[in-house]
């Protein structure tokens, strides 16, 4: 396929499987640069994305690092900037998920869901946003909510806050970037067949008694679109986020969701 030629650049985040690949691939579709970042331990996967964005005729760049710590969230977004030549798009991708209850939660594990899911959109919204700044021709903030924004699963408790918090920083985001022509808006995916939904799915079996794979289809049946979402049908919303289409939109958070969640 021959990508169009767009000219500006982008910076994924969490990039190397699931809906940020899918992301980094359809933003290099729409003709973009994409720079993409992940944890070391996914190198092979970013190598394999950097690859394919190559092969759809746009240049890439790769990043190792936590979204939870700010060097790295700085260095990816520098590190972008002089490979690219600067930075346009922003998706603060990255999170985790576990299934646990509120009463069996420990602290440790409550401070490392804020961390990765709100921090680390924090540090990829603030860095991004001071790059948009510096460079004067405004941008595109992107950020991973979910439809647990707006109505928590059980068991979910700490991941579903986490989102809700993603929806609300998004909101004051907007407000304060707007005079720099800085759009931010979230998605809300609800249930996309990832190694996220493999685990939810596995321990949700295990806490409800049911074998591997019912949880997904129980929860599935509240899907009116009859189908579990593939990461695509989520970068197809997102590339409408990062493009000139969507420029008379902030503050959103809009679900993704085939139709579970009305807000
Ligand atoms: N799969 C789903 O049903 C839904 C997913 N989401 C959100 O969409 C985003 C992507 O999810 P999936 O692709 O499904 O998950 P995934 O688990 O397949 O991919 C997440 C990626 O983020 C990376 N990551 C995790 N912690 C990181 C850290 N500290 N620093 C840098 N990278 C880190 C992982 O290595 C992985 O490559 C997440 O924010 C998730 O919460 C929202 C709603 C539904
Ligand atoms: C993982 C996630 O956000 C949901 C809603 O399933």
């Amino acid at each position: 396929m021959v990508a169009k030629l767009d000219g500006r650049t982008a910076l994924v985040t969490g990039a190397s499987r699931g809906i940020g690949k899918a992301i980094a691939l359809r933003l290099a579709e729409d003709g973009l640069d994409v720079a993409i970042t992940d944890v070391a331990a996914n190198k092979a996967g970013l190598e394999e994305v950097a690859g394919l964005i190559e092969k759809a005729g746009r240049k890439s760049a790769m990043f190792t690092g936590d979204v939870s710590k700010e060097a790295d969230v700085e260095g990816a977004v520098q590190g972008a900037v002089k490979a690219l030549g600067k930075l346009d798009v922003m998706v603060a991708n990255a999170g985790i998920a576990q299934v646990i209850s509120l009463l069996e939660l420990s602290v440790d594990d409550f401070d490392r869901m804020m961390a990765v899911n709100l921090r680390g959109v924090f540090l990829s919204y603030k860095s991004a946003a001071q790059q948009m700044i510096k460079q004067g021709h405004g941008g595109k903030i992107i950020g991973a909510a979910s439809i647990v924004a707006y109505r928590p699963f059980a068991l979910l408790g700490h991941y579903s806050a986490s989102k809700w918090a993603v929806r609300g920083l998004t909101q004051a985001a907007a407000m304060e970037w707007a005079k720099y022509g800085i759009t931010v808006n979230a998605y809300c995916p609800g249930i996309v067949g990832t190694a996220m939904w493999d685990l939810i799915d596995e321990k949700l079996a295990e806490e409800e008694g049911l074998t591997k794979g019912a949880a997904i289809k129980k929860y599935s049946e509240s899907i009116y679109l009859g189908r579990v979402s593939v990461p695509e049908d989520v970068a197809k919303y997102v590339s409408y986020l990062a493009s000139p289409d969507s420029d008379y939109m902030t503050g959103q958070s809009v679900m993704i969701d085939g139709g579970i969640q009305f807000s």
